[in-house]
C-alpha cells in the first residue's frame, strides 16, 4: 500500500467520523452507504478505529454480488472482515443478500430490511470501476435504465461483464444520502473520471450520475 493512499484513506476516515458524530448530534441512529471492491480496506480498517458510538450506527452497501457471504468477492465478508473490528464491531450491518436464488427473488426482502434504517443516509461512499460503473450501476446493464430512475431501493442486475448476478442501491436511494464521497486510487481511475466529467452521457459512464451531488472527490495516485 503506498503512503499516499494510506494518507487518503486515514483523510477520508477522519471526514466520515466527523460526518457520524455530526449526525449522531442530533439524531438517534445515522447510516453510512459503503462501497465495497479492493480500495476501500485501507479506509475500513481507518475508520475502525476511530472513537463513534457504534451502537448508533447502522453500515450498508451500495451493492453485492449475489453470492454467499463466505465467498471471496462478497462485499459482506469484505466489510465484517475489514470494517467491522475494533471499535467499530459495535454497528448494526445490513447485508444486501438473502437465501433465495437470485437477486430477482430476493430484492424485494432486501428493500423491506433496509427500509428499517435511518435514511437518508448520513455519507454515502462509491467507488468506481474502470469502465466508469459506481455501486452495480454498470453500463452494460440491462437494469441500468431502471436503476437510474426507478424509486426502488434496491434493483437486481445482470451484467454481460461480470460474471455472477448483483443487487445495488438504486441511483435514486443514492442521491438521498447528506453527503457523497467517491474514494478512487490510480491513474486509470483519474484518466475516467476526467472522461466523466466532460461530457453527460450516465449510460456510458454511470458514475456521472452523481458528480454533481456535490461528490467529494478522494484521490490518491
Ligand atoms: O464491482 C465493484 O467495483 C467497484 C470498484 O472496485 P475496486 O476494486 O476497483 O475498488 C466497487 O465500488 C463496487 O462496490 C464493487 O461491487
Amino acid at each position: 500500500m503506498s503512503t499516499s493512499r494510506e494518507h487518503l484513506a486515514q483523510q477520508l476516515a477522519e471526514a466520515v467520523a466527523e460526518a457520524l458524530r455530526a449526525d449522531l448530534a442530533h439524531q438517534d441512529r445515522a447510516l453510512l452507504v459503503v462501497s465495497g471492491g479492493s480500495t476501500p480496506v485501507p479506509f475500513f480498517h481507518a475508520l475502525a478505529a476511530k472513537s463513534l458510538p457504534w451502537a448508533r450506527v447502522d453500515v450498508t452497501l451500495a451493492d453485492e454480488r449475489w453470492v454467499d457471504e463466505s465467498a471471496s468477492d462478497s462485499n459482506a465478508r469484505l466489510v465484517r472482515e475489514h470494517l467491522l473490528t475494533a471499535e467499530a464491531a459495535a454497528a448494526n450491518f445490513v447485508p444486501l443478500t438473502t437465501d433465495d436464488d437470485t437477486p430477482e427473488q430476493g430484492a424485494a426482502a432486501v428493500g423491506e430490511r433496509l427500509a428499517g434504517l435511518s435514511w437518508p443516509a448520513s455519507v454515502v461512499i462509491l467507488g468506481m470501476g474502470d469502465d466508469g460503473h459506481t455501486a452495480s450501476l454498470f453500463p452494460d446493464s440491462q437494469e441500468l435504465p431502471l436503476a437510474l430512475s426507478t424509486e426502488a431501493t434496491v434493483v437486481a442486475v445482470r451484467t454481460p461483464s461480470q460474471p455472477q448476478a448483483r443487487i445495488t442501491l438504486s441511483a435514486d436511494r443514492l442521491h438521498q444520502a447528506k453527503r457523497h464521497v467517491l474514494h478512487i486510487n490510480g491513474e486509470g481511475k483519474r484518466s475516467k473520471l476526467a472522461a466523466a466529467l466532460g461530457g453527460d452521457d450516465v449510460q456510458a459512464l454511470p458514475i456521472r450520475a452523481f458528480l454533481a451531488c456535490p461528490l467529494a472527490i478522494y484521490w490518491a495516485p
